[in-house]
């Protein structure tokens, strides 16, 4: 399977944070999802890709060519949706579209208006008098109607209601049942990339912490809850990471059928993505 993106010991440095040696890859057909926690370093990781901003060492490759060789065909195959996404305030969707067009040789000016319709965005309001969600939508829309390859996308659905981000979401997986798609995805909202991520890429504190695909990382990892006083009876090897408080314990372990039977008088849980990030941020790893 070739890859998207290959990220290949990237680093980047401001006076009071680093990306460190930053490998992963972002295979054709697939979505990856970037997790970690607020300042983890997922903004930085997806704006050295696009070349936003230069990374001090390593290597960005898309499709198979260096960052900065990218011809401009070549990048408009690639959609991005940011946060702070800024149109034109004072403009209309149906003006933005004459824009557009001009810019992008692919333009589907048929697919933007049957996308307007279809999420219900105002063609004749200012985009500055749409709400943030409205403009989230919009966005993603002008990122899908100049049919790009690969789209790039930063928490952005995080302002959209979980009906709209459900079927942003099925948008996202129509684009890449097309095998030569693929996305890119940044967010906080763990619990969607659970829903529609094949790879999940787990960023703290500027470096990767693992890089799986999401069913290999669901089915290899269970948690123990218990009273902390019950830790002593789980053995340092079978466990990832642990976490602690007046509640009680969460113990992230290595999810065998051995481990199951040997813990079997305490309480094993299947593992979310978010639990595991929580409890290998906040808890102890072992
Ligand atoms: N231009 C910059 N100059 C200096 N520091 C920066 C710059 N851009 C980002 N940083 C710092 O790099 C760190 C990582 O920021 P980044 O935006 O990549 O995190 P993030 O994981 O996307 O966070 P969030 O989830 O809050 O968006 C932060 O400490 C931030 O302050």
């Amino acid at each position: 399977m070739s890859s998207v993106i290959e990220l290949k010991d990237v680093s980047k440095s401001y006076p009071h944070f680093a990306l460190k040696n930053i490998s992963f890859n972002v295979p054709k057909g697939c979505i990856v999802g970037l997790i970690g926690e607020n300042g983890a370093g997922k903004s930085t990781t997806l704006k050295t890709i696009l070349n936003i901003c230069a990374a001090d060492k390593g290597m960005v490759k898309l499709y198979g060519k260096e960052i900065g060789s990218l011809s401009l065909s070549d990048k408009e195959n690639i959609g991005v949706v940011f946060d702070d996404s800024v149109f034109f305030e004072n403009l209309t969707a149906f003006k933005l579209e004459k824009i557009f067009s001009k810019i992008y040789m692919k333009w589907d000016r048929n697919y933007y208006l049957e996308l307007l319709t279809k999420f219900n965005i105002p063609t004749e309001k200012k985009i500055g008098e749409y709400s943030k969600g409205m403009k989230t939508k919009l966005s993603l829309i002008c990122a899908l109607s100049h049919h790009p390859k690969l789209l790039v996308i930063d928490e952005s659905l995080s302002a959209l209601d979980p009906v709209m981000r459900e079927e942003m979401l099925d948008l996202l997986l129509d684009f890449v049942s097309d095998d030569e798609n693929a996305v890119l995805f940044s967010s906080h909202i763990v619990e969607d990339l659970q829903k529609i991520a094949d790879y999940i890429v787990f960023i703290n504190q500027g470096e990767v912490v693992f890089e799986k695909s999401k069913d290999e990382l669901l089915y290899e990892n269970a948690i123990i809850r218990c009273r902390g006083n019950q830790l002593n009876e789980i053995d340092k090897g079978d466990m990832i990471a642990f976490y602690k408080d007046e509640n009680g314990a969460a113990v992230l372990i290595h999810n065998h059928t051995d481990t199951r039977v040997k813990y079997k008088n305490l309480l094993i849980d299947q593992a979310t993505i978010d639990e595991i990030m929580k409890i290998m941020i906040k808890g102890e790893l072992v």
